[in-house]
C-alpha cells in the first residue's frame, strides 16, 4: 500500500485489486443528508449519476435505508462511518451526520489514487472534539486564511474551531461589548456557512475580562452580544477568562455568568452547542488550590459546559498525569487547549517541526484536543496535520511519518525542499515557558563531530565536514526551490524573510567549512577569501535579522537556531582565533 489515509481510520482492509468507477452509475443519498455537507460533496464526486445502472453509489446514516444492510457495520462511536468499495459499487454508512461526511471525505482520497482499490474502511475518531482555537496574540488571520484552513479541517476530519484572536476589538476588549461593524459581521456569516460546508463547529469566543463588571448592564451587554453574533448564524459560544487581573478573576461571579448563560440562552435556544470557557487559573502552575478557584469551577458551573485546560504549564505537553490532576477538580474530563504552535511568545521564529510529547493513552480522558497555531496560517498546517492525526487515532500516531505526510501534504511537488528547510525550523530557543523542539536533529551529530575534532585537536573530521558541507548545499538549493515554487504561494509568502535567512545560513555555513580546510591545508590566499565572504554574510544575515518581521515584541528572523548557526559561528571563531587573526 503506497498511499496513507488522512487521519489515520482505526482500520483499513485494502486489496490490490481495483475498480474503475464505470461512466454509468446510480447514486443514492440518504434523505436524512438532504442540505448536508456530506450531500454536497457527493454531488461534486458524482455530478451525473443515473436512475438506474449495474454500480450503485450509497450514502447514508445509520437508520438509512440505503444502508441498510450495512448498518451493523457502522461503528458506534459518534462521527464514525463504514466505507465499502467493490466491484459492484460504494457504500459509505456514518454513525451520524458527520459520520458520513469523514466517509465521504476518505472516498475522495481514495478516488484521488492513480486505481481506486478495493477496500472496507471502519472508521472513527478517538476524541470528541478536534481543531484550532485562534486564540494567539498578534495579527489575526485573514479571511482568505480563514476560509483556507476551514477547508483544510474539513478534509483533515477536524471538526472545531474556536474564533478568539486576541488582537480583536470586537472578541476582547475595548469593543466586546459592541456588535462587529458591517464588513467584519458579513465576513463571520460566510466563514459560519464555509464552516458548515465543512462539518466544523464554529464557536465565536468573548473575552471581556480585561474590563468587565459584574453589574447588570454588562451582563445585558454580554447577552445582546451573543444574541447579534447569533443572528449572525453562530451556534457555539465560549467565554475566555484567560490573561487578566482583577475583578474579572472572581470564581463565583465567572460561575454566575457562565451558568446564566447556559440556561438562558445555551439552553433557551435550542440549537447551540455545548458553551465552553477558558478559566483565568488555565494550566497546573497557576492553580492555587487554596484559593479554591477551580473547586468552585468544578462544583458549580454546570456540568454540560466545557472547561479549557493548557496543562501542566501555560506551554506543555499533555499527559495522563496532567488528566489525572485536572479533571478531578473540574469534575468533567478538561478541553485541552494545546499551546502548539503557537508562537507569539517567539515571534521570530516559525514552529515548523514534528507534533511530538503528546500522551497517546489519554484519549478517554479529554473531551477535546484543540491546538493554538501560529498566526502564520499555511505553516501552522504542518502542525494541524499531525494533530489532527494524533487527535483521531492516538493508537496509530508515529510523529516522524506523520511529519513528513504534512510536509509533503501541503508542497507535494517540493516536499524534500519544504522538509529541509521545516528540520531546521522547528525549535523557540530560550523562552519564558520554557517549552524546546527538536531541530536539525540529522546532521547534529556530524555537526559535534566536526566541532570536537577542530575545536579540541585543530583536525578536520572528513566525513562530517563532508555531511555539514552537503547539508549546506542542500540548505541553499531549498531555499531558491522554495523561493521560485508558485505551488503554495500562501505559504511561501508567510515564510520568505526566514527563506532568505535560510539560504543565507547555509552559504554561511559552506563558506565556514572552506575557511576550516583553508586552515588545515595551510592555504593563506583561500582562507582570507572564505573568511571575507563568511563575514560578508554575517553582515547580510545581520541586515535580514534587522529587517524583516519588525514585530514589537521579539523582531527579526531567526532560521536553525538551535544547532546550525552556533556551530557555525563557534567554527568562524575558532578558525579566526587559530590564524591568530
Ligand atoms: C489560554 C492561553 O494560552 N492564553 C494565551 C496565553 N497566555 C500566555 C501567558 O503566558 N500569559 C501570561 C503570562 C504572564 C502573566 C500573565 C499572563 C501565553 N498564552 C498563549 C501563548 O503565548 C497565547 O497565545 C494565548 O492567547
Amino acid at each position: 500500500q503506497d498511499f496513507h489515509l488522512q487521519p489515520t481510520p482505526q482500520k483499513y482492509v485494502g486489496s490490490e485489486d481495483s475498480v474503475s468507477i464505470p461512466a454509468k452509475y446510480s447514486l443514492q443519498v440518504g434523505a436524512a443528508l438532504q442540505g448536508s455537507a456530506a450531500e454536497q460533496l457527493v454531488a461534486g464526486l458524482f455530478p451525473d449519476a443515473a436512475v438506474t445502472a449495474d454500480f450503485s453509489v450509497s450514502i447514508g446514516m445509520k437508520g438509512d435505508k440505503s444502508i441498510r444492510k450495512y448498518a451493523a457495520r457502522i461503528p458506534k462511536q459518534a462521527e464514525g462511518y463504514y466505507l465499502k468499495i467493490d466491484k459492484e459499487g460504494i457504500v459509505v454508512a456514518g454513525a451520524d451526520r458527520r459520520g458520513v461526511f469523514y466517509g465521504v471525505q476518505t472516498l475522495v482520497q481514495l478516488i484521488a489514487l492513480p486505481k481506486l482499490p478495493l477496500a472496507e474502511v471502519t472508521d472513527y475518531p478517538d476524541v470528541p472534539y478536534r481543531g484550532v482555537v485562534e486564540g494567539f496574540y498578534g495579527v489575526p488571520w485573514s479571511r482568505e486564511a480563514r476560509l483556507s484552513q476551514l477547508d483544510f479541517y474539513g478534509r483533515n476530519k477536524m471538526n472545531i474551531y474556536i474564533y478568539g484572536p486576541k488582537d480583536d476589538p470586537y472578541h476582547s476588549s475595548p469593543n466586546w461589548r459592541k456588535p462587529y461593524p458591517a464588513q467584519e459581521a458579513e465576513q463571520l456569516k460566510e466563514l459560519v456557512e464555509c464552516a458548515r460546508r465543512n462539518e466544523v463547529l464554529f464557536y465565536w469566543a468573548i473575552h471581556p475580562g480585561k474590563d468587565i463588571r459584574w453589574n447588570t448592564e454588562d451582563r445585558n451587554l454580554l447577552m445582546e452580544k451573543f444574541e447579534s453574533m447569533y443572528r449572525l448564524g453562530i451556534r457555539a459560544f465560549a467565554v475566555f477568562f484567560d490573561d487578566i487581573s482583577g475583578e474579572g478573576t472572581s470564581a463565583e461571579k465567572q460561575v454566575e455568568l457562565l451558568n446564566d448563560i447556559y440556561h438562558n440562552f445555551v439552553k433557551a435556544k435550542g440549537d447551540v452547542a455545548p458553551l465552553l470557557m477558558c478559566p483565568t487559573e488555565y494550566n497546573r502552575l497557576w492553580t492555587k488550590l487554596e484559593g479554591g478557584y477551580l473547586a468552585t469551577l468544578g462544583g458549580k458551573l454546570h456540568p454540560d459546559i466545557g472547561i479549557l485546560w493548557t496543562g501542566d504549564k501555560v506551554v506543555a505537553c499533555i499527559d495522563k498525569p496532567t488528566m489525572q490532576f485536572v479533571n478531578p477538580l473540574l469534575k468533567r474530563k478538561a478541553f485541552i487547549w494545546w499551546n502548539f504552535p503557537v508562537s507569539d511568545y517567539v515571534r521570530d521564529r516559525l514552529l515548523l517541526g514534528a507534533v511530538y510529547g503528546n500522551g497517546t493513552d489519554i484519549d478517554d480522558d479529554i473531551s477535546a484536543f484543540i491546538s493554538n497555531p501560529m498566526e502564520h496560517a499555511e505553516a501552522s498546517k504542518i502542525a494541524l496535520f499531525s494533530i489532527a492525526d494524533y487527535a483521531w487515532n492516538m493508537d496509530a500516531y508515529k510523529s516522524d511519518a506523520s511529519w513528513r505526510r504534512a510536509v509533503r501534504y501541503l508542497m507535494p511537488g517540493h516536499a524534500a525542499a519544504l522538509q529541509v528547510f521545516a528540520s531546521h525550523n522547528s525549535d523557540l530557543g530560550g523562552n519564558e515557558h520554557d517549552f524546546r523542539r527538536e531541530e536539525s536533529e540529522q546532521i547534529r551529530p556530524a555537526l559535534e563531530r566536526l566541532l570536537d575534532a577542530y575545536c579540541r585537536e585543530g583536525k578536520r573530521e572528513v566525513a562530517a565536514a563532508s555531511a555539514v558541507t552537503e547539508e549546506c548545499e542542500r540548505m541553499i538549493a531549498s531555499a531558491d526551490l522554495l523561493l521560485a515554487s508558485d505551488e503554495n504561494p500562501a505559504l511561501i509568502k508567510e515564510i520568505t524573510p526566514w527563506l532568505m535567512q535560510f539560504k543565507l545560513l547555509g552559504e554561511y555555513g559552506r563558506e565556514v567549512l572552506c575557511m576550516l580546510a583553508a586552515q588545515c591545508d595551510g592555504k593563506k590566499t583561500e582562507l582570507e577569501k572564505a573568511a571575507s565572504h563568511a563575514k560578508a554574510l554575517q553582515v547580510l544575515m545581520t541586515k535580514i535579522d534587522a529587517t524583516y518581521n519588525q514585530n514589537g515584541f521579539q523582531p527579526g528572523v531567526k532560521t536553525g537556531s538551535c544547532h546550525l548557526k552556533p556551530a557555525f559561528d563557534r567554527l568562524y571563531q575558532e578558525v579566526v582565533r587559530r590564524t591568530g587573526k
